[in-house]
């Protein structure tokens, strides 16, 4: 059987809800990942560093027993975090970024940011602690198209924020045109990105034709196949300010399937192996370690993790669904197969 022993990974984009869901969803996190990046779109939002503590108390409290894993706690940015929050932010130990949703971008996003140029006095602050500014990259003007909020929000948002806070470090999150590749590859080294399972396996023709398919549907939206391709290539050159985060959103079945469905897909199920399928198809398995193991962990300027894990070359079932409370969680690929295993 073909293995492959890499670094123990870490996810530097994860959402684990919390009570019920969170319960189902963390052992599959954390039976694998080292660390994760946890983002703070709860409702209510964890805006504040000590509702970062009592969130982290709530997952370390959610994970089995035996299974050792580090939350990566994340602050939710508004239009009035105060710079002095920052600060003991920073202080903490805990908390390794802040979390910037354009009001309106995405699931639980209400409470986001309305306009950057508010925020100016705590991202200088933040640039100052060296506290890194996670980004989710799409405007949302009504006029702008779905498809173009992501391109919009480089030319607009990002280079700009990019060329004012000289010292700031900034992860321009789940990625998903050539576009963003584009701008990545010329950008300073304090510009890095994160790459999804769904975003580099999928295009918008697997969410739209021969009917709509909900499970597909996360924000930003699925590009072209083009994109795709860009993406691809990206997490498979070796190029160090590439790195995995998962976006691994879980909404119960109902929310997904609805007139008006939730944005967001689950794969923590199976990250590891999906992102190995993507690698092998493009010929550079050989890439894998970099890009889930070391890129995410030296841009954040933290350790690499000391482990390892081993992944087998084994088709392994997906489930149909996983319990989640009253409802069910639908996995990416469901009742399908994988091509490797975690051994
Ligand atoms: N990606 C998504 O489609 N959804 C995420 C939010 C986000 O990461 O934008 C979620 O919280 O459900
Ligand atoms: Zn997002
Ligand atoms: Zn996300």
């Amino acid at each position: 059987m073909q293995r492959i022993t890499l670094t123990r990974p870490d996810d530097w984009h994860l959402h684990l809800r919390d009570g019920e869901l969170l319960a189902t969803v963390l052992p599959h996190t954390a039976a694998v990942f080292g660390r994760a990046i946890i983002m703070p779109n709860l409702k209510p939002p964890v805006t504040t560093v000590d509702q970062a503590a009592a969130y982290r108390e709530r997952i370390l409290a959610a994970l089995p027993a035996g299974m050792r894993f580090e939350p990566l706690m994340t602050l939710y940015l508004t239009d009035n975090t105060p710079p002095a929050e920052i600060e003991k932010a920073a202080e903490s130990g805990f908390v390794h970024a802040v979390k910037l949703y354009p009001a309106g971008a995405t699931t639980n996003s209400d409470a986001g940011v309305t306009d950057l140029a508010r925020c100016d006095e705590t991202l200088a602050t933040m640039a100052e602690k060296g506290l890194p500014l996670c980004v989710h990259g799409e405007v949302t003007r009504d006029e702008v198209d779905i498809f173009d909020r992501e391109a919009h929000f480089i030319d607009e948002v990002l280079d700009p924020l990019v060329q004012r806070h000289t010292g700031l470090r900034v992860v321009f999150e789940h990625i998903t045109t050539k576009a963003a590749v584009d701008y990545l590859e010329q950008a300073p080294d304090r510009v890095g990105a994160t790459l999804t399972v769904q975003h580099l396996m999928a295009n918008r023709n697997h969410m739209l034709v021969g009917g709509v398919r909900p499970h597909y549907y996360c924000l930003p939206i699925l590009k072209r196949e083009r994109d795709r391709e860009a993406l691809v290539a990206a997490a498979t050159s070796g190029h160090p300010r590439f790195f995995l985060g998962t976006d691994s959103a879980p909404h119960p079945k109902g929310a997904k399937e609805s007139a008006c469905g939730c944005a967001g897909v689950y794969s923590a199920h199976a990250a590891l192996p999906f992102y190995a399928e993507v690698f092998e198809a493009a010929g550079a398995l050989d890439k894998l370690e970099g890009f889930a193991s070391h890129h995410g962990a030296d841009f954040y300027g933290l350790p690499r993790n000391a482990d390892t894990v081993t992944l087998e070359k084994a088709p392994t079932p997906v489930p149909e669904a996983y319990p989640a409370g009253d409802d069910t969680l639908v996995p990416f690929r469901a009742g399908g197969e994988v091509a490797w295993r975690v051994a």
